[in-house]
């Protein structure tokens, strides 16, 4: 009789980002990683102070309510999907004070969840490639897993550079199901997402073209929200 194993460690999806707005790329993401790493739960870490994008950022409160609607639509989906995983909106960085770095992020989270839960940061291929301008890059690993998702205009080959060459010489594993037995330092890539979806490109299209979005976009309530508030005019 052969034995299935089963690993009792939890296993906590991260999502980062500005979410300014939220569209249906994250959602597919988080959907995507939660149904192949088995999540027992998903947080949103919408970013409060975003340095490196600049001026003109929604403020922190807003892309936070846009997130949480963005959530709604997403435990819908998870329901209908049967896919089990708890979704929660997480206010950690919007509530610390200065530059959101992921670094101190990880840290609380690691603290708030024990040694043994795997950690798994969820990033698209422009996250890895951009991942040397972070901040304590490298002791990331220290705390999390990776889940890399592939993106339209941003190959993951061409854009990577001898740092992101080492990191991965050192920490990738081909076998998806790794991660869930490991509570940090493993980089898994997933070739198979292909959403041609940015908030940069929906900003702009919700300034000329408001009434073209479709919710294959932005997530309905998501979208409710963005036209109630007169947001991205
Ligand atoms: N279409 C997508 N496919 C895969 N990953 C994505 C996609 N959109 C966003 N992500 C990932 O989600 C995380 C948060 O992204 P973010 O909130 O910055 O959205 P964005 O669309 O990249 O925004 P912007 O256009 O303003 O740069 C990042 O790790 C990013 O790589
Ligand atoms: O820690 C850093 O220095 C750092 C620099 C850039 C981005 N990040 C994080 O990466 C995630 C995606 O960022 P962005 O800019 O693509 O929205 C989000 O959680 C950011 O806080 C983190």
């Amino acid at each position: 009789m052969s034995t299935i194993e089963t690993s009792s460690r939890k296993r906590i999806g991260i999502l980062g980002g500005t979410f300014d707005p939220p569209h249906v790329g994250h959602l597919k993401l988080a959907t995507h990683f939660a149904k192949l790493l088995h999540l027992d739960s998903l947080l949103f870490v919408p970013s409060g102070e975003p340095w490196q994008k600049g001026t003109g950022i929604t403020p922190a409160e807003t892309r936070y309510q846009l997130t949480e609607a963005a959530g709604v639509d997403l435990a819908r989906a998870f329901l209908y999907l049967k896919i089990p995983t708890q979704i929660g909106i997480d206010r950690i960085e919007i509530d610390r004070a200065g530059p959101s770095y992921s670094i101190d992020t990880v840290k609380e989270l690691r603290k708030r969840f024990g040694d043994e839960a795997s950690l798994i940061w969820l990033m698209g291929a422009d996250s890895l490639n951009a991942l040397p301008s972070w901040n304590s890059w490298k002791e990331l690993l220290n705390y999390v897993n990776f889940a890399v998702a592939s993106r339209p205009h941003h190959d993951l080959e061409a854009n990577r550079s001898a740092e992101v060459k080492e990191l991965l010489l050192n920490h990738q594993t081909m076998d998806a199901s790794a991660l869930e037995n490991q509570a940090f330092g493993l980089i898994y890539v997933d070739e198979t997402l292909a959403v041609d979806l940015s908030s940069t490109n929906l900003r702009k299209q919700l300034k000329t073209a408001r009434n073209s979005i479709e919710v294959e976009a932005i997530p309905s309530q998501t979208l409710s929200l963005i036209h109630n508030l007169g947001l991205y005019q």
